[in-house]
């Protein structure tokens, strides 16, 4: 099923904007999970499983799998989730960007060893950077926008338009993806729920362009004003991203219920002012 597809219907059937982030941090875990060989999937497999219908798509950022030596864990979480939860759709978070020969490969990695439904890449190395993953017609292809760091506007909000135009490059690259780059529809940009002026600027500029918003919970971006900004005319086109806050919850036994609890809050509060 289209990457987009799968999104729409999750909105729907789930009732929810919400993407639940999987950072997992061994440092972090339960002590009865630490030491574990499995650790790693057991933690994250119990936070799907306690969040999977609260949720319209996962987002394991694969850092936190290879920085552990568990990317075969990571292959496994996603099977799972696959199997068990076949609604929500699941985003690689790999930020990947080189040269189109090494793009294919990176696009090898996600599709098909990892299965990912989507994957987040890097627009600074420009369209033939991108293009290989257009050749998985049915997955999503997520860029980089204007990012929830602070750091992402020494370069972000450069002016980028000639003479006495003002265009900043974030900006610049949403109507490249908007009016260029996402030909077939399979296109998301990414903007952080700390900037929601620029969240509510890329919404004009994009249309109905899904947005990957990270930013709430633990970077502090206030979840009203990101769906003031970013919501589609028919309420949906978001997906807001929380990982430490729902992860993190409980340390202790109950981390899965705590993580419930956390998704549950976050999607009730989102959806509060998903309308008028
Ligand atoms: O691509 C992302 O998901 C991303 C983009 C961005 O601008 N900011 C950002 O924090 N993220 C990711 O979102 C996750 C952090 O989410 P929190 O734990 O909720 O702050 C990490 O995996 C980041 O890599």
């Amino acid at each position: 099923m289209h990457f987009m597809t799968a999104l729409a219907d999750a909105w729907r059937q789930h009732d929810s904007l919400l993407c639940v982030g999987l950072d997992p941090d061994p440092a972090r875990f339960p002590a009865h999970l630490k030491g574990r060989p499995d650790a790693i999937l057991e933690f994250c497999t119990g936070i799907v499983d306690a969040t999977a219908d609260l949720a319209c798509c996962f987002k394991p950022q694969i850092a936190y799998f290879a920085a552990q030596r568990a990317e075969a864990q990571l292959e496994a979480l996603i099977d799972h989730i696959h199997s068990r939860h076949p609604a929500v759709p699941v985003i690689l978070d790999a930020k990947r960007g080189d040269i189109g020969s090494t793009a294919e490969q990176y696009a090898i990695e996600a599709f098909e060893r990892y299965r990912a439904d989507a994957i987040t890449l890097s627009p600074y190395m420009g369209r033939d950077s991108v293009e290989p993953y257009f050749a998985y017609p049915d997955k999503g292809v997520i860029l980089l926008c204007r990012t929830s760091n602070a750091g992402g506007s020494d370069l972000q909000f450069l002016n980028v338009a000639g003479g006495a135009g003002e265009e900043r490059l974030f900006e610049r690259v949403a109507r490249l993806v908007a009016e260029d780059w996402n030909a077939s529809g399979n296109c998301a940009l990414v903007v952080g729920a700390t900037f929601p002026a620029e969240i509510a600027r890329v919404r004009e500029l994009t249309g109905d362009m899904p947005l990957l918003v990270p930013g709430i919970g633990a970077q502090g971006g206030d979840i009203e004003a990101t769906v003031k900004a970013g919501r589609s005319a028919a309420g949906t086109g978001l997906m807001i991203s929380s990982s430490r806050a729902i992860l993190y919850a409980s340390q202790g036994e109950d981390y899965a219920e705590a993580a419930r609890r956390a998704a549950l809050a976050t999607r009730d509060a989102i959806n509060a002012h998903r309308q008028g």
